[in-house]
C-alpha cells in the first residue's frame, strides 16, 4: 500500500534546505553519516523492539534489558564497529542499562583518576568487557555532600592491603546504575584512612562478583534498591544497594593519579588539585549537556509533528478546523522549546570542547581554568536538565489528551529524563557551586581580572549603569542589545547579592541566609552563557539555502522568552524599562509567525528514525488516528472481551440484591 504522508503540505512550505540543517544539528557531515546510518541499522533490526516496555513486569522488563545489551555488544562486535559507532548505537537503541555507566563511568573514572599503570591493567578488560563495572559513589545517608560519605578504607600496612568497610546502614551504597545485579567491579569511594589518619574520600576498584558464577565475593552485599518512577522508563536499571564488611583489596586498587599510600604506608598527594577526584562528575556533567539537546528535540519532533495533525475548533463554511500549532498561545509554548532545543544543542558542543580544553591543561599541569569548568559543567547541567524535563512535560501537555497515553512516547520519556535534574548533582546543589564562583569572581574584581564566560565581569562598571538603546521592537534583532542586557542583568544579579553578603559578618552563614537569591544570580549567569554561545555559532559561516535565518530566528526566540520570561529580573535591576519588555513581547509574536511555516522542518532536520521516536504521535508521516486506534488493540487488556475478573468481581455486584430503607 502506497503511504501517505500526511505532512507534506507542511514539509513543502518550509523555507530552508533541511539536508543542510540535519548537518548543523549532527556537528559535522560525518557525524550526520554516522548518525544516520547506526540510527536506521538500530530501526530496522527487531532485535531491539522497545515498544512494549511499559507492558513489562520489572523482571521481564530488565531480563530483556539485558538481553539487549548482550545483543548490542555482540552487533558491534561483530560488524567491527569503532568506539564512535558503538556509542552511536547504545544511543539509538535507547534503552537505560548498566552498560551506561560501565563506558559512561567506570572506564572515565579509571582513565580519569587511575595511574598509566592502572589504565594498563584495568581498561583492556574494560574495553573487551570482560570486567563490568559501576560508579559507586552516592550512600543511603549522602549523596550531596560528597565528603560526608562514610565508608572507610583503612590501609593495613602489615598485609600491603586496604580494608573496605560500611560502617553503618547509612553508609550503605544506594543508587549506583548497575550495581544491583550486573557489576563485577566497583569504583568504590570511600575514606581514605592511613596510620589513623583520616585523608578524605577517593576511589577505590572493587571487585564485587565472581567471574565465574557472578555470586557476590566474601564481605559484600549486593541487591537492587526497587522500582523507581513510571512504567518501564529507569526501572531497565539496577541501581544498587551494596555493603561492605571488611572486604580486602590490594593496595594497588587505589586510585592513585591524585593521592598515593606507599607500601611503608606514608601518604603522598601529586601536584594535581585535590578537586580532580571529582573529575569523573565533570565529565559526565558535560555528557548530559550534551544529552540534554537530544532528550528535548525528541519532545518537541513529537509536539510539533502532532500540533500540525491535530485539528480543533475555527471550521469556516465546513471547511478544516484550525490546525491546533496554528493557535498563538501554542506557538508561544512550543517554539521557545523548539528554539531551546537548538540552543542546547550548540552549548552541548562549545561545553565538549571547553572540556577537551580543560583536559589538555591539565594534562600539562595548568589547572588555571578548572573552576571555570567546573562552574561551567555545574550550572549549565541546571539549567539544561531543568529546562528539559519540564520540557518534556510541557510537550505532554501540548498533545492534549492524547499525549497521556504511553504510545506517544512522552511518558516515559519524561520518568526516564527526570532524574537528571537528580543525579550526576542536584541542580540546587549546582547552581549554589556556580553562586559561589560568582560570588568569589566579584570579591576579586580588581585583584583577578576575569576570564572566559565570567570575562563580562570586567565592564562590570559600564554593567551596573548601561541604559537600554532599544527603541523598536526590531532594534531586539540586535545581538549586541541582546547580550548587553543579559550581560548587565546577570553582572548586576551578582553584585547585588555581594553587597547583601558583606551586611553578614559570617560569611558562610550569609551565603547560606541568601542562598535562594544567589540561586537566582547563577541561573541569570548561566543562561548568559548559552545565549552568547548561541549568538557566537551565528557569527560563523553556516552554509545551506536560508539556515543561517533559520538558526537566527531559533536564537532570538530562545533570547526574547528567556527575557520575557524572567522580565522581573531585567525589571528590577534597571536593564530594561516596561516599554522594552513589551516590545521585546511583540518582537517575539512577530518571530512565531516567521517560524511557524518552517516548524515541521526544523523538526525534520533532527533526522530521527520513527523507531527511536517511539510516539505514535510523532510519527514522520503523521498518520496518527489510525496508528492510535490500531495500538489500543494490542493492549493486553484488550486479549479477550470479557475481562478476567469479569465473574469474581463485576458479576456478582451487578447481580446482587440489597434490601435496604432505601433502595
Ligand atoms: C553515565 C554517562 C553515560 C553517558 C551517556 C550520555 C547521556 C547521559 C544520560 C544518561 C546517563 C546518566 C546515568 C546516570 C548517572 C548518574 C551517576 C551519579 O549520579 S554519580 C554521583 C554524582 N554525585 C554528585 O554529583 C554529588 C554532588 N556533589 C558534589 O559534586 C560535591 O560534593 C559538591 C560540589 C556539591 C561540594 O563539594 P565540596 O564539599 O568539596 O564543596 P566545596 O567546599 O563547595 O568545594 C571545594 C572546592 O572544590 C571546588 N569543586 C567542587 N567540585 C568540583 C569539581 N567537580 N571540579 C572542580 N572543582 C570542584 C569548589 O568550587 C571549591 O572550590 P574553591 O575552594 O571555592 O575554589
Ligand atoms: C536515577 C538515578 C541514578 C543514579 N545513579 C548513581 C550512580 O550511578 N552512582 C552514584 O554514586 N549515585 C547515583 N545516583 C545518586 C545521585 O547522584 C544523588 O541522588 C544526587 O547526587 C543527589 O543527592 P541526594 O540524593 O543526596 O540528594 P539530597 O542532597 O539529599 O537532596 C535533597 C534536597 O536537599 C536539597 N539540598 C541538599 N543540599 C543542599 C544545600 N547544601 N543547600 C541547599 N539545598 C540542599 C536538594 O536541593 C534537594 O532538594 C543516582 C540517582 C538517581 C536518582
Amino acid at each position: 500500500m502506497e503511504r501517505v504522508d500526511h505532512l507534506a503540505h507542511e514539509r513543502n512550505k518550509s523555507e530552508f534546505d533541511v539536508d543542510a540543517m540535519k548537518i548543523v544539528w549532527a556537528g559535522s557531515p560525518h557525524a550526520f553519516e554516522l548518525s544516520d546510518r547506526i540510527s536506521k541499522l538500530v530501526a530496522s533490526d527487531p532485535g531491539f523492539r522497545k515498544d512494549n516496555r511499559t507492558m513489562l513486569s520489572r523482571k521481564d522488563l530488565f531480563k530483556n534489558t539485558l538481553r539487549k545489551a548482550a545483543y548490542a555488544w555482540k552487533t558491534i562486535v561483530d560488524l567491527h564497529l569503532s568506539e564512535e559507532e558503538a556509542a552511536k548505537l547504545r544511543f539509538y537503541v535507547d534503552e537505560p542499562a548498566y552498560t551506561d555507566l560501565h563506558w559512561g563511568m567506570f572506564v572515565p573514572a579509571i582513565k580519569g583518576q587511575g595511574t598509566d599503570e592502572q589504565q594498563q591493567k584495568w581498561l583492556p578488560l574494560a574495553y573487551k568487557m570482560q570486567i563490568i563495572g559501576c560508579y559507586a559513589q552516592t550512600e543511603l545517608g549522602h549523596g550531596s555532600n560528597v565528603q560526608g560519605l562514610e565508608t572507610t578504607a583503612t590501609f593495613d600496612p602489615q598485609t600491603d592491603e586496604f580494608i573496605i568497610h560500611s560502617p553503618t546502614l547509612t553508609s550503605s551504597k544506594w543508587w549506583p546504575g548497575g550495581l544491583g545485579k550486573v557489576a563485577t567491579h566497583a569504583i568504590a569511594y570511600a575514606r581514605l584512612i592511613v596510620g589513623g589518619r583520616d585523608y578524605g574520600v577517593n576511589g577505590f576498584i572493587v571487585q564485587l562478583r565472581s567471574l565465574e558464577d557472578h555470586s557476590p565475593l566474601p564481605g559484600i552485599t549486593v541487591g537492587d534498591i526497587g522500582m523507581k518512577f513510571g512504567n518501564g522508563a529507569y526501572n531497565t536499571m539496577d541501581n544498587g544497594v551494596l555493603q561492605f564488611d571488611h572486604v580486602r583489596i590490594p593496595r594497588d586498587q587505589m586510585l592513585m593519579r591524585v593521592s598515593q599510600v606507599t607500601r611503608e604506608g606514608k601518604y603522598k598527594q601529586s601536584d594535581v588539585p585535590r578537586q580532580l577526584v571529582y573529575g569523573t562528575m565533570v565529565y559526565v556533567r558535560q555528557t548530559i549537556v550534551a544529552d540534554a539537546s537530544c532528550a528535548l528535540s525528541r519532545a518537541v519532533c513529537i509536539a510539533t509533528r502532532y500540533s500540525a495533525v491535530r485539528r480543533q475548533f475555527g471550521s469556516q463554511n465546513g471547511g478544516p478546523e484550525t490546525q491546533v500549532i496554528d493557535y498563538k498561545t501554542q506557538q508561544s509554548r512550543l517554539f521557545p522549546l523548539l528554539a531551546s532545543a537548538y540552543a542546547f544543542r550548540f552549548i552541548g558542543e562549545w561545553l565538549k570542547w571547553l572540556y577537551t580544553d580543560v583536559t589538555q591543561r591539565l594534562q600539562a599541569n595548568d589547572f588555571s581554568t578548572l573552576p571555570e569548568a567546573h562552574a561551567c559543567t555545574a550550572g549549565l547541567k541546571s539549567l539544561t536538565t531543568t529546562a528539559t524535563a519540564d520540557g518534556i512535560e510541557e510537550c505532554r501537555k501540548l498533545c492534549g489528551g492524547h499525549g497521556y497515553l504511553c504510545s506517544s512516547g512522552l511518558p516515559e520519556l519524561f520518568a526516564v529524563y527526570v532524574p537528571a535534574c537528580t543525579y550526576e548533582g542536584d541542580n540546587t546543589v549546582l547552581l549554589l557551586q556556580v553562586a559561589r564562583f560568582l560570588m568569589k569572581t566579584v570579591s576579586q574584581l580588581g585583584v583577578k581580572k576575569p576570564v572566559g564566560t565570567i570575562g563580562y565581569m570586567t565592564r562590570v562598571d559600564h554593567l551596573m549603569q548601561c541604559r537600554c538603546g532599544v527603541q523598536r521592537a526590531e532594534d531586539w534583532l540586535n545581538p549586541s542589545a541582546l547580550l548587553e542586557a543579559f550581560e548587565a542583568r546577570a553582572a548586576r544579579m551578582s553584585v547585588a547579592c555581594a553587597q547583601n553578603l558583606s551586611n553578614f559578618d559570617n560569611p558562610e552563614e550569609g551565603f547560606a541566609e541568601l542562598s535562594a537569591d544567589l540561586v537566582e544570580a547563577a541561573v541569570a549567569h548561566c543562561q548568559l552563557i548559552i545565549v552568547s554561545k548561541f549568538i557566537e555559532k551565528l557569527q560563523q559561516e553556516i552554509p545551506g539555502k536560508g539556515v543561517k535565518q533559520q538558526l537566527e530566528v531559533l536564537c532570538n526566540i530562545y533570547t526574547l522568552f528567556l527575557l520575557h520570561k524572567h522580565q522581573g529580573d531585567f525589571l528590577s535591576t534597571g536593564c530594561i524599562t516596561p516599554k522594552h519588555a513589551s516590545l521585546a513581547n511583540d518582537q517575539l509574536r512577530s518571530l512565531y509567525s516567521q517560524v511557524r511555516p518552517n516548524a515541521i522542518a526544523l523538526v525534520d532536520a533532527f533526522n530521527y528514525t520513527d523507531h527511536f521516536l517511539g510516539s505514535i504521535l510523532g510519527c514522520y508521516d503523521g498518520n496518527v488516528y489510525p496508528k492510535l486506534y490500531e495500538a489500543a488493540w494490542e493492549d493486553p487488556l484488550n486479549d479477550s472481551v470479557v475481562p478476567d475478573g469479569y465473574h469474581q468481581y463485576i458479576r456478582p455486584l451487578l447481580k446482587q440484591q440489597i434490601r435496604t430503607a432505601r433502595l
